[in-house]
């Protein structure tokens, strides 16, 4: 890591930002490269350039403030481990979060953790980079912003995605697998889904674990498809999926690296404050009168003081960190803020609500026969093994089970490819909307509240929709080798909350996942576990003398498989969203979406808190691509053709053209404008 914009202290900042991100994780740090960007004069279209700042290039000012610091970020096997699945040592520090008991689980809490570095959770995840299924966006996002945000500019549907989720895999190192390597474990992928410009990696370990081959084959055998390509949009079958390293190195490849080590040498504009807590927005002036100033906190000499910006705040703490800050400033449910004895400064019902994560139970399997298969994770306990992996590690390219991450393939399969009982689970759905119980699965606090009764409706005849269609996923079962199959659930029903300790506000918040508590949710993992376990009853399974553990052959009837289910329930599969949703507020939503707090100025969230709903994948590509589109700085103004000047109202009325000096647009959009004389403001359309 380059050091020399890392900061340490308030006395090292300068004395104004354009913009500051609180938050230097997967997000943060996609935003802070894109804003401090520098365009050259030469490719500008400026009409007229003399009225350029006198550097030779226009970029914004950032500071990013962390609450970690900069460390190294090993994978998720790397050396020195021997065995396959054990904690990572020397991994970068990490919340860990455990949720407050579920009664409709059998009391049981919940484990999540989320990164606390500059990288945030991509310096700390399984390194599994998928991306979700068009039907995410084109079916369930669509839907939970309609009909208030069908006329919006900003689309986040796949195509409106798509263009962004190419980007971040950068073209020149989504490494091909050499030919040895495809004709040993015949991955496929179609490059026309990749391709982009930023430095963060993805490529196909050249390493399997040789059991591997069992369960690919029992899934073959069950007729289930396997596409090409599953980053295209079409993400139904048994998929091939990148893992985020560098094909080279089989390093990780992650946010603080990409985005920030890689750029920040030539970039005196891109400030890194780390150590440091942001607290809380305030608004000495009013809501409208922003950006807000925040309130920071030094974890070392523990100092408090504020700084702000002349364009935007941004938050982006991660799904569980952003709700506190809102929360703390005054800015959520009135309801719970007065009982919180926190002065109510904007009521918004969805700022920690709306909580939701992959989960799922478990099935497993013991074999009787001796695999007698090269490559199993047994054979890192044989010394010379283990030895050559650690050579292979080091060589380049590197090579050897070192190179696998947690797992590179996954069955992805629709509810209706799986069951005939679809039917009856979206009736079940449909009838609970019609019939108004629907509010009595929301958390207690939002039974009577109608922003989020509403929302949560139309969410599930969204859901109901989903299920209908064959072509979107249901269930994942992420695989590398062993004997168990977690079967995610990837569109829960069921939505929890992140509320403040009332006894240490500035501490981690109380999560409460509520996973199930929609009981629709146990239909859906019965009909997942019934389809799955007939894979231990394949040919390829019986050629090992497959034998059922989980839930046992005698498991039967859904009572039974129900309490299986509660017993090997994982509340999380490390993928907390949607406490910050992009939903109209009407629907209690936080923010629209150009990603700005309803009825904040000069405030937005930028992470995996804004997402409304789950998507099918796990997020960190997604994390990407909401950098990289939000708003800020995606598209830099000199790519756009046929922008020849900035009119402005005012301009206009006076009859005067005022020269673009500096813009940022998104897609064909033009964002923001700053116009000579005139104040930056925003315009819609180019
Ligand atoms: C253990 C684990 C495994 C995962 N596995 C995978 C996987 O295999 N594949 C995949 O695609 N996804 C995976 N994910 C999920 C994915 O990595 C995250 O969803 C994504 O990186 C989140 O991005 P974010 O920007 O929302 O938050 P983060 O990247 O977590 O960034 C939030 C940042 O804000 C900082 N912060 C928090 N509070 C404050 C504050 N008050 N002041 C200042 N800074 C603050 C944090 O330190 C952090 O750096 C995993 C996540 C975890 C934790």
């Amino acid at each position: 890591h380059p050091k020399a914009q890392i900061k340490r202290q308030v006395s090292e900042l300068r004395d104004s930002y354009d913009f500051l991100i609180a938050g230097g994780g997967t997000v943060g740090l996609t935003i802070a490269d894109r804003l401090t960007a520098a365009f050259p004069k030469s490719k500008s279209f400026l009409t007229r350039p003399s009225l350029l700042p006198s550097s030779d290039t226009l970029a914004e000012n950032v500071l990013v403030i962390e609450y970690g610091e900069i460390q190294y970020a090993p994978g998720g096997f790397d050396p020195p481990q021997i065995v396959f699945g054990s904690q990572t040592p020397n991994a970068p520090a990490a919340w860990v979060f455990n949720s407050l008991p579920n009664p409709d689980v059998k009391n049981k809490t919940g484990l999540v953790l989320a990164g606390q570095v500059v990288g945030g959770s991509s310096a700390t995840n399984g390194m599994f980079f998928d991306r979700p299924s068009r039907f995410d966006f084109d079916t369930l996002w669509t839907q939970a912003g309609s009909s208030e945000f069908d006329s919006s500019k900003d689309r986040w549907d796949w195509d409106g995605l798509f263009p962004y989720f190419k980007k971040v895999e950068k073209s020149v190192t989504f490494t091909e697998p050499s030919p040895a390597v495809v004709a040993k474990y015949n991955y496929t992928w179609d490059v026309s889904a990749y391709g982009g410009t930023t430095p963060i990696y993805s490529s196909m370990p050249p390493f399997l674990w040789g059991d591997h081959s069992i369960v690919r084959a029992a899934w073959k055998e069950m007729g289930i498809q396997v596409p090409r390509e599953c980053a295209g949009g079409d993400k139904e079958g048994l998929c091939w999926i990148p893992v985020s390293e560098d094909p080279q190195t089989s390093r990780r490849s992650h946010a603080g690296l990409g985005h920030y080590a890689a750029v920040n040498a030539s970039r005196p504009n891109y400030d890194l404050l780390v150590r440091h807590q942001v607290t809380r927005v305030t608004y000495p002036k009013g809501l409208m009168s922003g950006p807000p100033l925040v309130e920071v906190k030094s974890l070392v000499g523990g100092q408090v003081f504020n700084v702000t910006a002349k364009n935007e705040v941004i938050i982006s703490a991660g799904t569980l960190q952003t709700p506190p800050v809102l929360l703390r400033s005054g800015i959520g449910p009135a309801s719970y803020l007065a009982k919180a004895g926190i002065p109510v400064v904007l009521d918004l019902p969805g700022v920690g609500s709306n909580f939701q994560d992959h989960s799922g139970p478990s099935i497993s399997w013991n074999y009787t026969n001796d695999l007698n298969l090269p490559d199993l994770p047994a054979a890192m306990l044989d010394p010379a093994y283990a030895a050559d992996a650690l050579v292979g590690f080091n060589s380049t390219p590197a090579r050897g089970p070192y190179t696998l991450a947690m797992a590179n393939s996954a069955l992805y399969l629709s509810l209706v490819n799986m069951t005939t009982s679809h039917t009856s689970i979206v009736d079940k759905i449909r009838a609970i909307v019609a019939d108004g119980s629907a509010a009595s699965f929301l958390p207690a606090e939002h039974r009577t509240n109608p922003e989020m009764i509403a929302g949560y409706k139309q969410q599930l005849l969204s859901l109901a929709e989903f299920y209908s269609n064959p072509k979107s996923p249901s269930i994942e079962v992420p695989w590398a080798t062993g004997t168990s199959a977690r079967l995610i659930a990837l569109h829960p029903l069921s939505r929890g909350t992140v509320r403040l300790n009332s006894t240490a506000p500035l501490e981690q918040p109380i999560l409460d996942f509520r996973t199930a508590s929609n009981p629709i949710d146990f239909d859906i993992h019965l009909a997942h576990v019934r389809f799955l376990r007939k894979m231990i009853d394949t040919d390829s399974f019986r050629a090992y003398g497959a034998v059922e553990a989980g839930p046992g052959v005698d498991a039967k009837s859904d009572e039974a498989l129900t309490d299986y289910i509660k017993d090997t329930m994982t509340f999380s599969f490390m993928h907390p969203c949607c406490t910050a949703a992009m939903v109209h507020k009407a629907k209690g939503g936080v923010v629209g979406t150009d990603l700005k707090v309803h009825g904040a100025e000069g405030l937005r969230v930028a992470d995996m808190s804004v997402l409304p709903m789950l998507p099918s994948a796990h997020l960190s590509a997604l994390a990407y691509a909401v950098g990289e589109k939000s708003g800020l700085g995606v598209v830099r103004v000199t790519e756009l053709q046929d922008v020849p000047r900035c009119l402005d109202q005012s301009s206009v009325a006076t009859g005067k053209d005022a020269a673009l000096l500096s813009g940022t647009a998104v897609g064909g959009c033009i964002k923001t404008v700053v116009c000579t004389g005139l104040k930056k403001r925003s315009v819609t359309d180019a």
